[in-house]
C-alpha cells in the first residue's frame, strides 16, 4: 500500500466526517476537499470512490458495524464511524483491497483524528471481526419489505415508502438499486461551435473514451475523463455537461432562434445553454438566479459556450417584475426542489431531514404563478424539477392550472423509446430511462 493511497482515504475520512457534520452537499464540498488535498488523479478517483461508496452503503455498513460493535454506531464520534465505514466498504464491496490493509489505513486514521484513545482498539477490533466473517454478514432481519430494502440500499424509511407508493415494491427496487449506480456522464454537443464527428475526434485524441447516446441526437455518453474541465476540447467550449433529461426539457419547451426566454431558476446555467445552443445563439435569453455568487457560473459558461445572446441577473422568481410582464415566448422555471431524482450523482441527498422539504411544493407554486406572468399570450410556461415527488411534480401543475385558466397542458413528443406525453407531462425515471429522475410539464398560455 502506497502512502499517497493513505492520503486518499485520509480526504475520503475528513471529507466524509465534515459532510456529516454540515449537511453539506457531497459533490461540490468533496471536489473542493480534493483540490484543497492536491491529490494526484489515481488517488482522487480513489478518494471519489470512497466517498461515494460509504455515502451509497451508510446504513447498510452501520447495520454491519452495530452487528460487530458493541457501541451502537450513532453513539460513535463522527470520525470513529467514519472510519470504520470506510474500512467496512473497502472489504465488502472493493474486491481488489486487501483486508489487511483497509484494516491498518483506518487503525491509523484513527490513531490521527480521533479524540478517544482507545477509539484504535476498537476500529481495530470491529474490522478484523467483519474481515474474518466476511463471508457470512449478518442478514438483514427486519419487521417488513420496506424496511430490508430501506438498510439494504441505504435509503431512509420514508423515502423507500414514497417510491414504493409511486411504483409498487419490485420497481422501487429498481430504482433504489439504480441509485446506488455509477450515473452516466453526458456531454451535449454545442452545435454552433462543432460536431459531434469533431468532438469525438477530439476527445478521442485526449484519451476520453466516447459514444454517441443511444437515443438523443448530439449528446456522447463519456468514460475515462478524470477531471474534464482541464480538456482542452472542454475549455474551447465543445460542448457542456448535461443529463439527457434535462436537455430534453428544454427540447420541449422549443426556444427557436430569435425568440426572447426567460430562465427563471438557471444557475448553474444547463438549460440556458440548451436553449442557447438550439436558438443557434440568435435572439434573447435572460438567464436569472436568485443566489448572486451562482450567476458568476452561468455567466463562465456562457463565455465558455461563445453565447453573447445570454443575459443574466439576481432575480427572485417569485417577486413580480413589472418590466417582465408579457414579455417572453418561453419561461423555463427550473424550480428548486427536492433533488430526490438525482441521488446517483448526488448520494447524500436520501439523507436530507424530510421535514423542511415539506415547505417546497408552496415555494414552487409562488415561482411559478409569479413567473407564468411573463410569458407572452400563445408563448409557453415550461415547469421542471428533478424531483420524484408526485406533491412537487404534478399536484403544483393540477394547482396552478386551478389557479390561472389562461393556460393548458400542451402534448409533446419526446425521442423513442420515450414516446408521447399526451397529457403534457412526463416523468423520466433512472430505472427506466437510464436518466436522471426528472419531471417536465408544457403548459401553453392561450392567445
Ligand atoms: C434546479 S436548480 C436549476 C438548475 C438549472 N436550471 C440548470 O439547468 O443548470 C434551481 C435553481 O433555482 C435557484 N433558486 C432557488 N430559489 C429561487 C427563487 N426564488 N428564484 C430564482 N431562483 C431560485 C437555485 O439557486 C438553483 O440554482
Amino acid at each position: 500500500m502506497s502512502s499517497t493511497d493513505q492520503t486518499a482515504r485520509e480526504t475520503a475520512l475528513l471529507a466524509l466526517s465534515a459532510c456529516e457534520r454540515q449537511g453539506a452537499w457531497s459533490d461540490g464540498f468533496l471536489k473542493k476537499t480534493l483540490r484543497e488535498a492536491g491529490l494526484d488523479s489515481r488517488d482522487a478517483a480513489l478518494a471519489t470512490r470512497l466517498c461515494f461508496g460509504v455515502l451509497q452503503n451508510r446504513m447498510l455498513l452501520d447495520f454491519y458495524i452495530g452487528k460487530f460493535s458493541t457501541t451502537r454506531p450513532e453513539k460513535m464520534e463522527i470520525k470513529v464511524r467514519n472510519a470504520l465505514r470506510l474500512g467496512v466498504y473497502q472489504m465488502a464491496f472493493m474486491t481488489k483491497i486487501p483486508h489487511n490493509a483497509a484494516v491498518n489505513e483506518s487503525v491509523e486514521l484513527t490513531k490521527k483524528h480521533c479524540k478517544n484513545p482507545r477509539a484504535a482498539g476498537m476500529v481495530n477490533g470491529v474490522l478484523r471481526n467483519v474481515s474474518r466473517n466476511i463471508d457470512r454478514l449478518p442478514v438483514i432481519e427486519s419487521d417488513s419489505r420496506e424496511e430490508y430494502l430501506s438498510i439494504r440500499y441505504s435509503h431512509p424509511l420514508w423515502l423507500v415508502r414514497e417510491f414504493t407508493d409511486l411504483l409498487g415494491s419490485e420497481e422501487a427496487e429498481a430504482l433504489l438499486e439504480t441509485d446506488n449506480g455509477q450515473p452516466p456522464i453526458t456531454a451535449q454537443i454545442n452545435t454552433c461551435r462543432t460536431t459531434m464527428e469533431q468532438t469525438l475526434d477530439r476527445l478521442a485524441e485526449a484519451g476520453v473514451e466516447a459514444q454517441p447516446h443511444p437515443w438523443l441526437p448530439n449528446c456522447l455518453v463519456l468514460s475515462g475523463t478524470g477531471n474534464l474541465e482541464h480538456l482542452t476540447a472542454f475549455r474551447e467550449g465543445l460542448f457542456y455537461i448535461q443529463d439527457p433529461a434535462a436537455r430534453l426539457a428544454v427540447e420541449v419547451a422549443d426556444p427557436r432562434p430569435g425568440m426572447k426566454v426567460l430562465d427563471a431558476c438557471a444557475a448553474p446555467g444547463g438549460k440556458t445553454f440548451a436553449a442557447a445552443i438550439r436558438m443557434e445563439g440568435q435572439g434573447e435569453i435572460q438567464s436569472c438566479d436568485i443566489h448572486a455568487h451562482k450567476e458568476k457560473l452561468i455567466q463562465a459558461g456562457a463565455e465558455r459556450l461563445g453565447f453573447t445572446c445570454i443575459k443574466t441577473a439576481v432575480m427572485d422568481g417569485k417577486k413580480h417584475r413589472p418590466a417582465f410582464e408579457n414579455a417572453f415566448d418561453v419561461v423555463m422555471a427550473d424550480v428548486p426542489c427536492s433533488g430526490l431524482g438525482i441521488i446517483r450523482k448526488k448520494p447524500d441527498i436520501r439523507y436530507k431531514d424530510p421535514e423542511p422539504l415539506a415547505g417546497l411544493p408552496a415555494v414552487q407554486s409562488a415561482i411559478l404563478d409569479n413567473v407564468a406572468t411573463y410569458v407572452k399570450p400563445g408563448g409557453v410556461l415550461l415547469y421542471a424539477t428533478c424531483t420524484l415527488l408526485e406533491r412537487e411534480n404534478g399536484d403544483v401543475v393540477q394547482g396552478f392550472l386551478d389557479r390561472n385558466q389562461d393556460f393548458t397542458l400542451e402534448k409533446f413528443q419526446l425521442p423513442e423509446p420515450l414516446g408521447r406525453a399526451e397529457n403534457g407531462m412526463f416523468t423520466f425515471w433512472p430505472q427506466r430511462h437510464g436518466t436522471d429522475g426528472f419531471f417536465v410539464a408544457k403548459l401553453r398560455k392561450k392567445t
